[in-house]
């Protein structure tokens, strides 16, 4: 996969390099989705049918970022998994647009006339809710229309999980309030973050359960507080080694700690791990987060979560 990195308006030096025509999808696609996948997969079709690169044009960083003034929660997908996933679909082309305030404030025709027409679109393919251009002024009927004959577009109808549209938003919901089976579901695949193994207090190993803890290597949305089952694999490696989650603030040590600590319990498993990568999927959100009274308490309780993790993962569908 190919990818361009571009900034409006685009350069000379880029439409000259840019200039074999192709097919490409249009859009954020935060997350890679099922519903994202149904678009990106229409785009690769038209694109193989006709024998031309199927592209994304997708922005960065996330609009809501720049417009939401900084306190936007994370990205489903960061830039390194979406590439990942993007060139494993079949993706030739990724062009990235720098989004800022400049790029947010262009009108639709401004946009087709200054990006599109530049990349030479034979065919833009678009999910049915696809808004563009200054606060979403333009559509999918208004991207055909200034396609002028120049550019088709193809409007793909919503991928609908229990007759609900997939999408971002409800996904980041979901992993924020612990409903990770439906972000899984509707993701298509487990939810995943990925972190270098850091020191932590040294507290784990005392109480009869090492953990690893990470610190993230991109900014994830971080899923709700509490315990999870996961599988996790170490870069480089092909097996994924089952374990436990907690993804806290460990109210039982300390009190104001803002910034949650992903922990990671693996079974049987005996190694040193620090400065290593892990990517670490979630499996089944398992429970919340408590303060105990005792460490005898959490231990207890950190035992059953273990043991429950290990029938989550003998029963989920086998990756090792
Ligand atoms: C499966 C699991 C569940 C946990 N649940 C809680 C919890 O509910 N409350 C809490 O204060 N800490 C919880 N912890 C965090 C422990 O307090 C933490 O692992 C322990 O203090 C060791 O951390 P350290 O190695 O960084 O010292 C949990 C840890 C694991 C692995
Ligand atoms: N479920 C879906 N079915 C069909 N097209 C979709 C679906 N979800 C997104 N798309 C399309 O994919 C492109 C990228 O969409 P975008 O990244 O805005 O995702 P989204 O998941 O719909 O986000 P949000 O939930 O925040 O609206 C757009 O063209 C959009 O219309």
């Amino acid at each position: 996969m190919r990818i361009v990195s571009l900034s409006y308006p685009v350069s000379a030096e880029i439409a000259k390099e840019a200039a074999e025509p192709k097919v490409a999808a249009i859009g954020q696609f935060d997350g890679l989705h099922q519903g994202h996948a149904s678009v990106l997969t229409t785009a690769i079709n038209i694109a193989r049918e006709n024998g031309v690169p199927a592209a994304l044009i997708t922005f960065y960083p996330h609009p809501k970022d720049v417009i939401g003034k900084g306190n936007y929660e994370g990205y489903l997908t960061p830039q390194p998994d979406k590439q990942r996933l993007l060139e494993e679909m079949g993706i030739d082309i990724l062009y990235i647009v720098e989004f800022n305030k400049e790029f947010s404030q262009i009108s639709p025709d401004t946009f087709v006339e200054e990006m599109l027409f530049p990349l030479n679109l034979q065919t833009a393919v678009v999910g049915f809710d696809f808004r563009f251009g200054h606060k979403g002024a333009g559509d999918a009927a208004e991207l055909q229309k200034l396609g002028d004959g120049k550019m088709s577009v193809v409007t793909v109808p919503p991928f609908l999980v229990d007759g609900e549209k997939v999408g971002s938003s409800a996904i980041r919901i979901a992993l924020k309030t612990g409903k990770l089976s439906d972000a899984n579901r509707w993701f298509g695949r487990n939810y995943h973050i990925r972190g270098s193994v850091i020191h932590g207090e040294k507290r784990g190993r005392k109480i009869g359960f090492p953990t690893a803890n990470l610190e993230l290597t991109d900014p994830y949305v971080v899923p709700a507080l509490g315990v999870y089952a996961v599988r996790a694999r170490m870069d480089h490696q092909d097996n994924w080694i089952p374990g436990v989650m907690n993804v806290g603030v460990k109210p039982t040590f300390h009190e104001g700690i803002t910034k949650p600590i992903f922990e990671v319990h693996l079974f049987d498993y005996d190694g040193d791990l620090y400065n290593q990568f892990m990517t670490v999927d979630l499996v089944q959100y398992i429970r919340k987060e408590h303060k105990f009274e005792s460490v005898q308490e959490l231990v207890e309780w950190i035992q059953r979560d273990a043991d429950e993790a290990r029938k989550i993962l003998n029963a989920s569908e086998s990756k090792f």
